[in-house]
């Protein structure tokens, strides 16, 4: 690889070597034209400006030899322009650097050298991610006079400062001298050998961060509470775990088709959530064989009981009004049961599902001490898992279970802004929205790659689909209140990229996995903090592609309240304030309800 140095950056050219002053730097700046290509800057410079003449009382003469012989090097013609490739990021540092030069910026506080952490459309409101706010300095917001109606138009954009996601981020990159764990495959956790290989044909070969924490402690044969930010890799830091000791169990004890009994229950909020877990739990157990069944609400007892006719499966995913049915109606019995998941914990102790959640774990017995999950009559482990935490939590489980007994693995990153994704905030009136999502669409288009347009509701959704149809944009929609044979396949054609767009409600914002997608749009604001953050997770996913995107269209002056708090946020780097209480006392979230009809 060849570098062009500048001062003491690097630049990627493809060329030889150069070392160039401060001071031929500005005046190429100046000089430059810049074309955009996709995510890429072309800075195209005009040579024959770049003599011993025009800079020979400014710059050294034996710096002049070697640019020049480089730049010789460059292009066969002097005359012709020169094209250096230059990163998006470093294109963006150039501007900051341009700024600051210029006067006006000259005192700017809260901009330093470097990179910007917010890039305000007032650009004296940009904030470098060099400064770091006093505790007791209030941060001047952008979104400050975002009530009155004269703001439309204004827009911010908290960067993105890290190409990666935390979860998977090397131990050494975070500071952490160990770096001799970064390099951990699957092998440490001495789980079935198979286990691993299935995981490397898939290209997963070292464990997240959440992982590393989670599994052993399953192993062992701890309850837990596992709360980690979107998309680090949970639904793999309990599968593993379960499908080992299952088929550990199973080795032990060899037992007829026959006798086979539901040993695993993943209790989770949505249909299509029910079938990507079931999919990924089939893809670990296959060289067990181990069967993993789905029971998902909406389609009638016929179709649960239809699920259980060929037997039991050892491992059950079920949304709480399938599994509660299946109960009621004796189609399973949990007695042997060694492992229950909630996954998705925000949404399962919200007013909407506690009941039904309490209802099923009054079907189970969950263990209370570490010696009770162990032996031949054992109790059921629990595992609670989620991205944003409920705080009252402790009551309904305190019901079940012993609450000391419970280990909790929490993440660095939880409840935070996610540093790897591009966050823009856009203030529009009502009714230009659709026009600015139909230029973002537009823009999108080109990379091909998913987008999901968030609304508040099943109306909306609708709405914004004709809308859309008469603009001949292809799309499809998902919403709960949809028929559950309409609902059908959606999600996977759109995983699949049959259609780029995805218009939703908060029924596709838990758990999916949403590798392809590179753009979120929040149609509508989000109602609460803790829905933006699982929105926003649907891009930038451990073993994703980067680059991923969250544009957010704010209206309404309560949108504006918690744009402030999200801003305030980003300027402070630290949790979205209010997540506990807002979980302690939820929102009813009808949408997924629609799953237990
Ligand atoms: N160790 C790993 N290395 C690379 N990719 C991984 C690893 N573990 C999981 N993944 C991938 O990361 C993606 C996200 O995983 P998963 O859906 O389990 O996240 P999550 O934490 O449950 O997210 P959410 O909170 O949104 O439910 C999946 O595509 C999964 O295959």
């Amino acid at each position: 690889m060849k570098y062009l140095l500048f001062n003491k950056f690097v630049y990627s050219t493809g060329h030889p070597i150069f070392t160039i002053s401060r001071v031929l730097w500005k005046y190429l700046v100046s000089t430059m034209q810049s074309v955009k290509v996709g995510r890429c800057v072309f800075l195209a410079f005009k040579l024959s400006r770049v003599t011993r003449s025009s800079y020979s009382s400014r710059v050294g003469s034996g710096q002049i030899a070697s640019i020049s012989a480089g730049l010789r090097g460059m292009t066969t013609a002097s005359s012709q322009p020169v094209v250096i490739r230059i990163p998006r990021r470093m294109q963006e540092r150039i501007e900051n650097i341009k700024q600051m030069q210029s006067k006006k910026f000259d005192k700017l506080p809260t901009v330093k050298p470097g990179r910007l952490l917010i890039k305000s459309k007032n650009p004296q409101l940009n904030q470098s991610v060099g400064y770091t706010l006093g505790k007791f300095e209030q941060p001047v917001l952008t979104s400050k006079g975002w009530k009155s109606n004269k703001a439309s138009g204004d827009y911010f954009s908290i960067n993105s400062i890290q190409n990666a996601p935390p979860s998977v981020l090397k131990q050494k990159d975070r500071g952490d001298d160990s770096a001799s764990t970064s390099q951990k495959t699957f092998n440490y956790f001495n789980i079935c050998p198979e286990l691993v290989k299935t995981l490397q044909s898939q290209n997963i070969i070292h464990p997240t961060t959440v992982q590393m924490q989670t599994i052993p402690k399953i192993l062992n044969g701890r309850n837990i509470l596992c709360a980690a930010e979107t998309g680090s890799g949970k639904t793999l830091a309990y599968l593993l775990p379960i499908i080992h000791r299952l088929q550990a169990d199973r080795q032990e004890e060899p037992f007829a088709d026959t006798e086979r009994n539901i040993r695993a229950v993943v209790i989770v909020p949505s249909r299509e959530l029910a079938e990507q877990v079931t999919s990924v739990a089939r893809s670990v157990s296959k060289p067990f064989g181990l069967v993993v069944k789905v029971a998902g609400g909406g389609r009638g007892v016929g179709n649960i009981k239809a699920a259980f006719t060929h037997g039991q499966p050892d491992v059950l995913v079920a949304t709480p009004g399938a599994l509660l049915k299946a109960l009621w109606k004796h189609f399973i019995n949990l007695n042997e049961l060694n492992f229950l998941v909630i996954d998705e914990a925000d949404t399962m102790f919200d007013e909407s599902f506690a009941g039904m959640l309490e209802n099923i774990l009054s079907h189970t017995e969950v263990a209370s001490r570490l010696s009770e999950t162990v032996g031949l009559v054992r109790k059921a482990q629990l595992v609670v898992v989620g991205a944003t935490f409920p705080g009252g939590i402790g009551e309904v489980l305190g019901k079940v279970t012993d609450l000391a007994s419970m280990v909790t693995v929490k993440s660095r990153m939880l409840h935070h802004l996610m540093p790897h994704v591009k966050q823009t905030f856009l203030r529009v009136k009502g009714a230009d929205k659709i026009l600015e999502l139909n230029q973002a669409l537009k823009k999108a288009e080109v990379e091909h790659k998913g987008i999901l347009v968030f609304c508040n509701s099943a109306s909306t959704v609708n709405w914004l689909g004709y809308s859309l149809e008469e603009m001949s944009v292809r799309h499809m929609r998902l919403q709960g209140e949809m028929p559950a044979t309409m609902r059908e396949g959606i999600f996977k054609n759109f995983q699949k990229g049959n259609v780029d767009v995805l218009i939703c409600t908060d029924i596709a914002s838990r758990g999916l996995d949403t590798q392809r997608v590179g753009l979120i749009v929040n149609y509508d604001f989000p109602e609460t903090h803790t829905d933006y953050i699982h929105r926003a997770g649907r891009v930038g996913r451990a073993g994703g592609s980067e680059g991923g995107e969250v544009l957010s269209f704010v209206t309404h002056p309560w949108d504006v309240e918690l744009v402030q708090r999200i801003e305030t946020a980003a300027r402070r780097r630290t949790t979205l304030p209010g997540m506990e209480s807002e979980i302690q006392k939820p929102s009813h979230k009808t949408d997924f309800h629609k799953d237990e009809k």
